[in-house]
């Protein structure tokens, strides 16, 4: 498959520097820096009202920080030139009217920022409404419009693409199509930024996970070192499991007998283990590293963020 699109400027980046928003005594967002690049899909992930939508209204120049920066391209993109040819935003798919067909929808859009209709087919063809095209916008599921909002934000071709809670409420077939399509236009070499308040769904999407909780990042990682640093321990089998334990305890591993048979070690990869182990003469039967899950992971670092959370138990 060719991509579409490959030519990128190196720059071709959002880059937020100490953001911050206050509406009144609540700070929605406290001093966030980070920078999203081209080529993966970056999520934006922390729990409700952690300042996800603010930071990218921020970024879309529909709120005006309170301090720092939001820029695009290295520029406020408030002052750009041809805003739909370098950002694609999907903010909120219900802000369309009713009244309208898809392809009028996308006709004005299109007239009102100097593209043709061919765009407005390309979009079509890309979220695949062409054949309810001429049906009214009043009568389409949820799953639907946010495909127009897509086809919308696609429309000027754009380098960066931001999407706020994409997968809100639909199926499992448009919650699969968003995912590919999201893989495929960071294959294409654009930025594209994703929130999310479900680390389940972002472990599926991005390749890179900012978390943000109360506004502030907590953390800026890919899925793979989130995972590696939520590594629990090492499973390992063998029939001199005595024997392993102490040589590895020698190591300066900490080794637990496991009550079901094996060891459980911490503090020593699987390969220095398997070396250890050979060394020794030892043969094993089983060596396996088990993480945390990410949403585990998740849950720990952003246990003091989450603004609202039941206390348990019935008063
Ligand atoms: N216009 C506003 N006026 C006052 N407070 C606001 C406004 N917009 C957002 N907030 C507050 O700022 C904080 C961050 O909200 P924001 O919507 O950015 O969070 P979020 O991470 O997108 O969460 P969610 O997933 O629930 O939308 C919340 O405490 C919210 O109540």
């Amino acid at each position: 498959m060719c991509p579409e699109r490959i030519a990128v400027t190196v720059d071709e980046v959002i880059e937020v520097r100490e953001l911050t928003k206050r509406y009144g005594a609540t700070v929605a967002v406290d001093r966030l820096s980070f920078t999203v690049e081209p080529g993966h899909v970056t999520g934006f992930l922390g729990p409700n009202g952690a300042g996800k939508s603010t930071t990218m209204r921020m970024i879309l120049g529909l709120d005006r920080p309170t301090d720092g920066e939001a820029l695009v391209n290295g520029r406020r993109y408030a002052t750009s030139k041809q805003p739909m040819s370098e950002v694609g935003a999907l903010l909120d798919a219900g802000a369309v009217h009713g009244g309208r067909t898809a392809v009028n929808h996308l006709r004005c859009l299109a007239r009102s920022n100097g593209f043709g209709d061919a765009r407005v087919t390309a979009v079509l063809d890309k979220v695949g409404l062409r054949e309810v095209a001429r049906r009214r916008v009043g009568g389409f599921s949820l799953g639907m419009r946010q495909r127009l909002g897509i086809a919308a934000a696609l429309l000027g071709d754009p380098g960066v693409v931001l999407f706020d809670e994409p997968v809100n409420g639909l199926d499992p077939e448009g919650i699969r199509w968003i995912r590919d399509l999201m893989r495929a236009l960071a294959h294409e070499g654009r930025t594209v930024l994703v929130s999310s308040h479900l680390m389940s769904e972002m472990a599926l999407t991005a390749d890179r996970v900012l978390v943000v909780g109360r506004g502030r990042l907590i953390a800026d990682t890919s899925i793979a070192e989130l995972a590696e640093q939520y590594r629990r321990d090492v499973l390992v089998r063998t029939g001199a499991d005595a024997e392993l334990a102490g040589v590895l305890r020698s190591e300066g591993a900490r080794v637990d007998e496991v009550p079901e048979g094996g060891l459980s070690v911490t503090g020593m990869r699987a390969r220095r283990i398997s070396e250890l182990a050979s060394a020794a003469g030892i043969l094993l039967h089983e060596l396996t590293p088990r993480s945390a899950s990410l949403e585990d992971a998740y849950l720990d670092i952003t246990d003091d963020a989450v603004e609202y959370r039941a206390q348990g138990g019935v008063r």
